[in-house]
């Protein structure tokens, strides 16, 4: 995710790629990995010199969130914001772990971020200034669309973008696999399909029509898609859907939950 982001920080040029410094635990071929693909700086953490970052953007599993709150507390000062992507780490874990007053972001990203397309959530925690908060939305605004939304969204936001790109690219490797029985090569079916869903959300984002007014307008009485969507919805298409959705927002839950009984096992 962290190198995602960095893709789109740094294509989209509002601040030069020598003030992005990314650091891991201890992979120095990945930090020149990222050095000579992105011309960004990458250390290791222990070579950081914080008192020069005005933002940091923790993208570690949520299971390591302890030892990095713990490995930053005594170095960040309340001048600096922390930016976590961490799926289901609340903002008031972050504040709880770090020093009193620190100011904290809650964000969720996708991976669509390589392009700038990613839809971006952005949660302030209670001493985030809206100062900071204008900034850091001006930063994800770099990888895509930004919205700032309420804390208690931020799961099923998480279920519905953080996750969802996935769910479209299982839908397509269903639609390729189909194609292929019918003797579409894969290279192909691959370009239909990824041009129907680019061009069906472009017709949602930028029509008044609703999705079920799209939906009619493509369905002619007897024809094929009423047949297509006969059997999608025989197969329990759209639960599928609102399950997947649940599913991913229950699990960002589930690792909150578990936070405060140090279970965090993702
Ligand atoms: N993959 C995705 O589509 C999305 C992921 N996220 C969140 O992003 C986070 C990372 O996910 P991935 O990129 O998939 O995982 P990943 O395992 O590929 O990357 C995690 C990185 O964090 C580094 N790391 C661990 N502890 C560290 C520390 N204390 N200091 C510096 N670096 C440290 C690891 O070396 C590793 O490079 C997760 O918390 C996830 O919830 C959020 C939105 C979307
Ligand atoms: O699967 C995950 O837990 C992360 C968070 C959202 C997308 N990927």
């Amino acid at each position: 995710m962290a190198e995602a982001m960095i893709s789109g920080i740094v294509e989209a040029e509002l601040i030069p790629a020598e003030q992005i410094i990314a650091t891991n635990k201890s992979n120095e071929e990945r930090l020149q990995q990222l050095r000579n693909k992105y011309g960004i700086r990458a250390m290791k953490r222990e070579e950081l010199d914080f008192s020069s970052v005005d933002f940091f953007i923790l993208a570690m599993k949520p299971k390591d969130i302890d030892e990095a709150l713990s490995s930053i507390k005594d170095k960040v000062t309340k001048e600096q914001v922390i930016l976590s992507v961490l799926a289901g780490i609340p903002t008031s874990y972050m504040e709880e772990n770090l020093n009193e007053d620190q100011q904290v972001i809650r964000v969720m990203p996708n991976t669509s971020s390589m392009l700038r397309e990613s839809a971006t959530a952005l949660s302030p925690g209670k001493h985030t200034s809206m100062d900071k908060v204008i900034l850091a939305k001006k930063l994800l605004a770099c990888i895509g669309e930004v919205y700032v939304i309420e804390e208690d969204k931020m799961d099923i936001f998480t279920g519905i973008a953080g996750s969802g790109p996935a769910y479209f690219y299982y839908l397509m490797e269903h639609i390729e696999k189909t194609a292929k029985e019918a003797g579409l090569d894969e290279e192909t079916a691959r370009q239909i399909g990824s041009q129907t869903i680019l061009g069906a959300a472009k017709m949602m984002m930028e029509q008044d029509d609703t999705p079920a007014d799209l939906r009619k307008k493509v369905t002619s009485p007897n024809g094929t898609t009423a047949a297509g969507l006969a059997a999608l919805e025989k197969h329990g298409g759209g639960e599928a859907i609102s399950e997947a959705i649940k599913g991913a927002a229950q699990r960002s839950e589930e690792i909150s939950a578990n936070l405060n009984k140090k279970i965090v096992t993702q």
